[in-house]
Order: structure tokens, then C-alpha cells, then sequence
């Protein structure tokens, strides 16, 4: 389906930082406190056949992100890289400015990281999704200075959602698990950013030519 640029009925029309009315839906997220785990006629996860072959480093989906973006001065800048299935690894070397802690990583940070190797799932699956559920368990606490060896796989679809798994390590890509986290992720339009992101972030990525080919490259699902 080809990338519309234009702002769907019903998008906000000033950026007032989520201030406005809400342009998504939300279901009662009361009911689904279990719903991690996968219902019964869930499908497994198809790698797109045009995803980036595996070890290939993945990039990012946006510059500015907090968790990818190369021109975003205060993220954590993950790369990923494609799997041979549907899954992805990366490295987060834990800084002093990721402190929670003295000389311990915040453990939002740790989600962070989770959430953004989940995230680059969507360019194996040529999909885009968000984030709508995270359940993190800290089993060690992650020393400034660590590199945390991030695992995260897909392993189930149903509808619109996407059953993923991530893992972070120390002392090596083998080394004891000390965070991991089950997500859920829904899967939305291109018009989900353009419907809630503030007007001047948006209008510049509308701009920009290698954002566009990148949102139609998660786009382009058959
Ligand atoms: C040129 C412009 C360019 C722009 C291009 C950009 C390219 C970007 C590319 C790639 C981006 C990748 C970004 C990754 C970054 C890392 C990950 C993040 O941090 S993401 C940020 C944090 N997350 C949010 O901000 C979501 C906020 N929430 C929402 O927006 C909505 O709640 C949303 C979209 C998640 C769902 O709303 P609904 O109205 O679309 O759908 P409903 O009907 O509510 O749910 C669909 C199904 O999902 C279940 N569901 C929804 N939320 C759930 C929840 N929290 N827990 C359990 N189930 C949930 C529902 O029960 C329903 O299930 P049933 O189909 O009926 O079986």
C-alpha cells in the first residue's frame, strides 16, 4: 500500500503533546493483565522474504528515537541486527548516564533497551507495530560498564498483535540473563504517527526523504 502523506480525518490539528484528543483507540487494558501469553490459534511468525539477511545491522527507524537514532544526543543508540529467524540481537554498553543506582543501570533504562530490540522486530516482519504491553523481570542488577547482549524473537501473531520475547545478558552473548521482558506489540499505519505525533516532528519527517522510504519500508507487508 503506498505511503499517504496526508493527515487522516480525525488527526490532531496542532501538536499539543498528547494533550489533545486521543487519535487511537484504547482498549480496557483492565481485562487483559494475562494476555502475554499467546491465544491458542495464534500462527507462528513468518520472516518477509525481503527482510535483511541475517547479521545484517538493522539501522534506524527514525533518527531521533530514543532508543536507535544516531541524531538523538541523549538515546542509547542500539543497532540491531537481523536474525536468522525472527529475531534480532544487539549490544548496550551501560554508561555513568544510565545510572539508577550508584554504578548500577537505572532498570527503566534496561526496559529501554528491551523494548527497543523488540521494536526492531517490525523490520523483519516488514510490519510496523508499537509497544502496547512490557512485563520486565530484573533477575541481576547490570554494573556501568557492562554490555548487555540483547536477544529478542517474535513468537506469535494473532490479528493485529505480535507475541514477542527479549532477553539481555552479561559477560558475553552466552552469559546469565540478568533482565528479559515479554511484550506485546499491535501492529498500526503509518497514520497511527502522523494521527498522534506533535506537528513539527511530524512535518519534518514528511519532509525527508530517507524517513519516507524508511516508514514504507515497514509499510510494505503483502
Ligand atoms: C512520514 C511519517 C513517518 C512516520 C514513520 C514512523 C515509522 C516508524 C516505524 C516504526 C516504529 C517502531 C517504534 C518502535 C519503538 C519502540 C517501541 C515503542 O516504544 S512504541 C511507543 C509506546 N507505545 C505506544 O505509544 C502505544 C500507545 N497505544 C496505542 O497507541 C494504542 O493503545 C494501540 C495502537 C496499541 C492499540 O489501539 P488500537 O485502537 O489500534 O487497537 P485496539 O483495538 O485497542 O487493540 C487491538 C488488539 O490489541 C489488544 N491490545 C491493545 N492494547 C493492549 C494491551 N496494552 N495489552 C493487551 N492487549 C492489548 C486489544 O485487546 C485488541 O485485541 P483483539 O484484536 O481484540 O484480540
Amino acid at each position: 500500500m503506498p505511503l499517504s502523506l496526508a493527515r487522516p480525518p480525525g488527526a490532531r490539528d496542532s501538536g499539543c503533546g498528547g494533550r489533545g484528543r486521543a487519535a487511537v483507540g484504547s482498549a480496557d487494558v483492565t481485562s487483559q493483565r494475562t494476555s502475554l501469553t499467546p491465544p491458542e490459534d495464534a500462527r507462528a511468525p513468518v520472516r518477509h522474504p525481503e527482510a535483511p539477511a541475517p547479521g545484517e545491522p538493522l539501522g534506524s527507524h527514525y533518527d531521533q528515537c530514543f532508543g536507535c537514532g544516531t541524531g538523538q544526543p541523549h538515546g542509547l543508540h542500539l543497532d540491531a541486527r537481523a536474525g536468522e529467524g525472527v529475531d534480532v540481537t544487539a549490544e548496550f554498553t551501560v554508561k555513568p548516564e544510565h545510572q539508577g543506582a550508584p554504578g548500577l543501570a537505572h532498570g527503566g533504562v534496561l526496559t529501554t533497551a528491551l523494548d527497543e530490540t523488540l521494536g526492531s522486530l517490525n523490520w523483519l516482519m516488514h510490519t510496523i507495530s508499537v509497544t502496547g504491553r512490557l512485563e520486565t523481570d530484573f533477575r541481576q542488577p547490570v554494573p556501568v560498564g557492562s554490555v548487555l547482549h540483547l536477544e529478542a524473537r517474535v513468537t506469535a501473531v494473532h490479528g493485529r498483535k505480535i507475541y514477542c520475547t527479549a532477553t539481555g545478558r552479561v559477560g558475553g552473548p552466552e552469559g546469565p540473563v540478568a533482565v528479559r521482558a515479554d511484550g506485546l506489540f499491535i501492529e498500526v499505519k503509518v497514520e497511527h504517527f502522523i494521527s498522534n505525533g506533535r506537528d513539527e516532528e511530524i512535518q519534518a519527517a514528511m519532509n525527508d526523504p530517507d524517513q519516507v522510504r524508511r516508514a514504507r519500508a515497514f509499510e510494505v507487508n503483502p
